[in-house]
């Protein structure tokens, strides 16, 4: 079954365009004269042979035009634009649904009258049936395709976005997340693999990436509706968790009319249908070399590795595809583990301690984080093609330790110039609380139930004291000088819940903003796009399954640890914690993600048959470029330094 990647042979004029481009470029230094010569003495490789084409282009001049010729034809048709961004709309559902729960919990509770439990509910039933049914979308792809599973998730989608917005009691609204979550959990593992096995291998990097870019859209769109539904105390929750239908309705509907994934359809056997949706998408390339290779690759693993067992158990004793899961797995679990959710769902809490008072303009500023998660994964999308997989997601990596340690520090610095509780006021009601006992405000903000109410003295913090959070908004206090927000603040009062005001706030600001700025092009998409093509197809399906379900199930555990952890190890604990984790990550990642930049899916596997964890030791290798020619049925490997032999 694996296949050397000089067995993928290609005769593309493209090459040579690319290999006389950068003659021309050594030409003019003034350096390749000599070499040139050299080396084209040494194998005059494309002149010597009988390639009839060629031959008759045989001046530079007019090879160059037939190339430039063929390489302008060459474009990619825009209707594998459309597919891929209509997939991608479930990128931007699975952002939406994660991303709104959060303001919309804010005006629930209130109208609900939930607890504390039920809010939790209602956000981890989604994330724990995500988490499920992304395992079982495997078992459903690989039977099915892509196509019906797409059209599920859009159809869950929709469902639950009605079952939301209609919910008369908080029954249902749990009932209805938990169809949102379903819906989630298929369309994470489908959309990828789905986009990366209808798009072109010089774009499939790109086009995959572009799902995570919808999933940060979604999340940014999710905290503009929050702060424009927050105003509308009334239903405004069923608005925001209603408007996820639209787009579900539009994928819905865009998907009856789209094709499957040629690679399910020939693997199934629909020889015809793959054919004729393959040219569909590669417009007036020809497609037989790409359809063999697919075809052979098939065969040769049906032969190798049999049909016999649970794939999960194939994958698992085939040394390749256990190595290429071991990866797929690690890269998401790490995604997690470095912390994006909860740096992202801490965002308004660093906001207002970096001194920003009004509610409503953290809730914006919120919106703005999301904003810069959206913004840098469009970096992402325009760096995978040039730097590639391996260097941004090491990049990316290295950039997010750092801001989390900056972040850390931050935390750090500001709790050891923790304010000092001056005044102990008692409780009008005489219930006890644990409020009172807290000598510092350190003490005081790590309790979800009390915060600190004082006042300034220039910048120092004077007259604090630690008294019980309002149930109903965590904005106020539930009693004293703190407990009416508009007398307070005409008092020159202030409340802090969550946070401590000090002099050193800012630096966890500027930890936040590094941490979006570098996770988001590299660690936000990478490990969905890397999953999408590692895996043969026969393993396709259920390595992306597990690697999904393993994202949730982390995205699961930091949230649900994040508050306890903080607790245990204050808040700069945790977020040190997140960093080391990052560089256990980075060291993962430098020893055993390969490059699969520009590679043709069938070739990949090729890249998972070293020992587990040698790729750090190949870096140098990457900066080659590398080229298959064919020439009348003879392979040739080019390097770079064989530009010279072209011409
Ligand atoms: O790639 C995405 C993206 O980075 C999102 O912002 C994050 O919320 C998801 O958990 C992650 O899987």
């Amino acid at each position: 079954m694996s296949r050397k990647a000089s067995d993928n042979v290609e005769y593309t004029l493209r090459s040579l365009s690319n290999l006389m481009g950068e003659k021309r470029r050594r030409q003019a230094d003034g350096s390749a004269g000599s070499g040139a010569a050299a080396a084209a003495g040494e194998r005059s490789l494309i002149a010597a042979e009988s390639c009839s084409s060629l031959n008759s282009a045989a001046s530079g001049g007019d090879l160059e035009r037939a190339a430039r010729r063929q390489f302008q034809q060459d474009e990619t048709p825009g209707f594998v634009y459309v597919v891929s961004v209509f997939s991608a709309l479930g990128g931007f559902l699975f952002g939406y649904d994660t991303g709104v729960v959060s303001g919309a919990l804010l005006l629930l509770k209130r109208e609900l009258n939930l607890d504390a439990l039920w809010q939790e509910l209602l956000v981890s039933s989604t994330v724990g049936a995500a988490a499920l049914s992304a395992l079982a979308g495997g078992v459903l792809n690989g039977l099915c395709g892509r196509r019906p599973c797409i059209l599920l998730a859009s159809g869950l989608f929709t469902a639950g976005a009605g079952v939301l917005a209609a919910a008369r009691d908080k029954e249902t609204l749990l009932g209805g997340r938990v169809v949102v979550g379903l819906g989630i959990g298929v369309a994470s593992m489908t959309v990828p693999v789905y986009i990366a096995e209808v798009a072109p291998p010089h774009l499939r990097g790109r086009l995959v990436t572009i799902n995570t870019l919808f999933i940060t859209g979604g999340q940014f769109f999710a905290s503009v509706v929050d702060g424009i539904f927050s105003y509308l105390a009334k239903d405004g929750w069923r608005y925001m968790l209603g408007l996820s239908a639209v787009p579900a309705v539009i994928q819905f509907f865009g998907f009856l009319f789209l094709p499957e994934s040629p690679r399910w359809l020939i693997q199934k056997g629909q020889t015809q249908r793959a054919r004729r949706i393959l040219s569909q998408m590669r417009g007036n390339q020809a497609i037989d070399e790409e359809y063999d290779s697919i075809k052979n690759n098939i065969e040769e693993e049906e032969k190798e590795v049999g049909a016999a067992g649970p794939v999960i158990c194939r994958m698992l004793t085939y040394p390749p595809t256990r190595r290429a899961l071991i990866v797929g797995c690690g890269l998401q679990m790490f995604q997690q583990l470095s912390g994006i959710n909860t740096v992202m769902y801490y965002s308004a809490t660093i906001l207002q301690m970096s001194g920003v008072e009004d509610d409503r303009l953290a809730i914006w500023l919120a919106a703005l984080t999301a904003f810069i998660n959206f913004i840098f994964t469009l970096v992402g999308v325009w760096l995978v093609e040039r730097m590639g997989r391996r260097k941004l997601t090491l990049g990316s990596l290295t950039g997010t330790a750092v801001a989390l340690l900056i972040l850390a520090s931050g935390f750090l610095l500001s709790a050891q110039v923790s304010p000092r509780i001056t005044l102990n006021p008692s409780d009008p009601s005489r219930q006890n609380s644990t409020c009172t006992k807290y000598s510092y405000c350190n003490g005081c903000m790590l309790d979800p139930d009390c915060g600190l109410c004082y006042k300034l003295n220039k910048s120092s913090v004077v007259e604090s004291s630690c008294v019980p959070v309002d149930k109903d908004s965590t904005m106020k206090a539930a009693w004293g000088r703190c407990s009416n927000e508009t007398v307070f603040k005409k008092e020159g009062l202030f409340w802090a819940y969550n946070f401590c005001p000090t002099p050193y706030s800012w630096t966890a600001l500027l930890g936040l903003i590094l941490y979006l700025v570098f996770f988001a092009p590299g660690m936000g998409p990478m490990p969905w796009t890397v999953n999408s093509e590692i895996y043969p197809l026969w393993a396709r399906s259920t390595g992306n399954a597990c690697s999904s379900g393993v994202n949730w199930v982390f995205n699961v555990f930091v949230s649900l640890t994040f508050l306890h952890t903080a607790e245990y190890l204050t808040y700069y604990g945790a977020f040190f914690l997140y960093a080391g984790f990052a560089a256990l990550g980075l060291v993962f990642i430098y020893g055993c993600l390969p490059e699969t930049k520009g590679k043709k899916l069938e070739e990949i596997e090729s890249l998972f048959e070293n020992r587990l964890c040698t790729c750090g030791m190949s870096d140098s290798d990457e900066g080659r470029y590398i080229e298959y020619i064919r020439v009348k049925g003879s392979n040739y490997h080019l390097s770079d330094n064989d530009a010279s032999d072209v011409e």
